[in-house]
């Protein structure tokens, strides 16, 4: 990662964000200099969980920056604070320099990026693309073959991190692509995260997210089984957390969602939906090489059931309740 301090090559005001102290600076729109050392119009598609806070901090950063969600009415935050709106991917794509998108899935991803009215009608040479959804490699090469046809530059680049590193501007970065938009987007990836990979070919990042999230979606089914049977032994699960925290499998997420599994609550960062769709796009994966990958294959059919229980949209620790009405059922 670069320094953790943005260079401005104008007005230098401190920023403090998370632990870090950072250099911001305001720019008027006209110039469409973001102060952050990148120069142009900055799109954004896709105003989620993750994509709002991103949008947000580039306009934080003062960033020149349009935005376009497919439900208009998460554009409204973002337009008090700056945004300007198109009212199509490709109207988003033609009216800016660089243009991001953070989609739910493959079928989104493709959809925004190739389909009628999508970015790839809005592009041209000297155009980049940044792709931080979390899809399958095929999909980034399909959608990063339409955008290059028209002549301009793909990058994909999901994100490790939750709604919370979105917010305070401290997502990891997994790129792959054209490194020469890599590198002139970078000081946009600096504003929304706290680290930046860059990985090669087009499928290396994305790879890279499903890698990453297939161990995590293990790990979170695991720790509930941990939590549940501590409580059937007479233990409280609460101190079991607490252990944990102290030991060598400690780990952000387990202290950061241990104490609420515990009550029975799932506020969303993560949905459980989008974490059941990594696990299946790890196994695809798995698949073409055939490399055996048993745990995720189980844990995946945890997140099933709880998806059949309508916990699509919970976050994705609610996958615990899947082990309770397993057991109930197996009582039975
Ligand atoms: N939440 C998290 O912790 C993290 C999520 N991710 C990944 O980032 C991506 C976004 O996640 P998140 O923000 O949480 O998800 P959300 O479900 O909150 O947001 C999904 C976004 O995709 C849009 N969308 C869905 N389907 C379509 C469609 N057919 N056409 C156009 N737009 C569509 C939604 O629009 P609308 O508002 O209209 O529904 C919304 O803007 C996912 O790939 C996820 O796996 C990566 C890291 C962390
Ligand atoms: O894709 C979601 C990742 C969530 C996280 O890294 O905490």
């Amino acid at each position: 990662m670069a320094a953790a301090f943005l260079l401005c090559p104008r007005l230098a005001l401190p920023l403090r964000r998370g632990s870090r102290l950072l250099v911001s600076c305001s720019a008027s729109s006209s110039d469409a200099d973001a102060g952050v050392g990148f120069q142009g119009r900055v799109g954004f598609l896709g105003l989620g969980i993750m994509g709002a806070p991103m949008a947000s901090n580039l306009i934080k950063a003062g960033c020149d920056v349009t935005v376009w969600n497919r439900t208009k009415s998460k554009c409204d935050p973002l337009l008090s604070l700056g945004a300007k709106f198109e009212s199509s991917p490709a109207r988003v794509a033609s009216s800016c320099d660089v243009t991001f998108a953070m989609l739910a899935d493959p079928e989104s991803a493709a959809e925004v990026a190739c389909g009628a009215n999508g970015a790839a009608e809005g592009m041209a040479p000297g155009k980049g693309y940044v792709d931080v959804s979390t899809v399958d490699d095929l999909t980034s090469k399909l959608i990063g073959k339409h955008i290059t046809s028209t002549g301009a530059s793909f990058l994909e680049a999901p994100v490790s991190g939750s709604k919370k590193p979105a917010e305070d501007g401290l997502l990891i970065f997994l790129t792959a692509g054209d490194e020469s938009l890599y590198k002139r987007v970078a000081p946009l990836l600096d504003v929304m995260g706290k680290s930046r990979f860059y990985l090669g070919d087009v499928g290396n990042g994305a790879t890279m997210k499903l890698v990453v999230n297939m161990v995590m979606g293990s790990m979170m089914v695991s720790f509930a089984e941990g939590l549940l049977l501590s409580e059937k032994v007479g233990l409280d699960p609460n101190t079991v957390v607490e252990v944990i925290s102290q030991g060598a499998i400690n780990a952000p997420m387990f202290s950061l969602k241990g104490p609420s599994m515990v009550k029975a609550a799932y506020p969303t960062a993560f949905p459980l939906k989008h974490q059941q769709k990594d696990l299946r796009l790890a196994l695809a994966l798995a698949e073409t090489v055939s490399q055996p990958i048993p745990t995720a294959a189980a844990a995946n059919e945890l997140y099933k059931v709880a998806k059949s229980l309508g916990l699509a949209d919970q976050d994705f620790s609610a996958v615990i309740e899947a082990l309770k009405a397993k057991v109930q059922g197996s009582q039975q």
